[in-house]
């Protein structure tokens, strides 16, 4: 199996740095996919990204950033590494000679995410300037997302989903 490796590519501009960690997170979606494939265990933790969602409006108050603005970012995080999860199994359904050879350890993989969450929690915050301007935010974003495809090669799926993950970025 070609597991893609995580992102090493600087995409370019002033939001360049928080779409790298964006597509981090997405690449670590891949192995969350792998924990789960074949396990019975479902995609979707309510639990688990209520408990993610509580923690960063607290956070995100203390960084002196607006908390529902946070909540909706880090919502779009979720929901595309859900997009990223859900097109690999239907992938590796379809094609069964594509699927990972090894499942990683889903709890190790979570304090990956917890530790990316800190990292885009700071990148948010050196943003906010940017973000704040609508037009100066949406060139931005949209330059960082297309030189991340590029660098990171992200196939139509990664594309995707990074499109959904940067939504509310603006
Ligand atoms: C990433 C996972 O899959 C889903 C996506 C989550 C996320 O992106 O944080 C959290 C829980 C799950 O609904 C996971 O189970 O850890």
């Amino acid at each position: 199996t070609s597991r893609q490796p995580a992102a090493a590519a600087t995409a370019i501009g002033r939001l360049g740095p928080l779409t790298d960690v964006v597509v981090e997170r997405l690449f670590v979606s891949d192995e969350v996919a792998a924990a789960k494939f074949g396990t019975g265990k479902a995609i979707d933790d309510p639990a688990r990204e209520h408990h993610e969602l509580a923690e960063v409006a607290d956070r995100a108050g203390a960084l002196g950033l607006d908390s529902d603005r946070t909540v909706r970012f880090f919502r779009d995080q979720i929901a595309a590494s859900k997009l990223v999860q859900r097109g690999l199994f239907a992938r590796w359904q379809a094609h069964p000679g594509e699927a990972p050879t090894t499942r990683p350890d889903l709890a190790v993989i979570r304090t990956e995410l917890d530790a990316l969450t800190t990292r885009l929690l700071d990148q948010l915050v050196a943003t906010e300037a940017v973000r704040g301007v609508p037009v100066a935010c949406r060139v931005a974003v949209t330059g960082a997302a297309v030189s991340a495809a590029v660098l990171d090669r992200l196939d139509g799926l990664h594309r995707e989903a990074l499109r959904a993950a940067l939504g509310s970025v603006c």
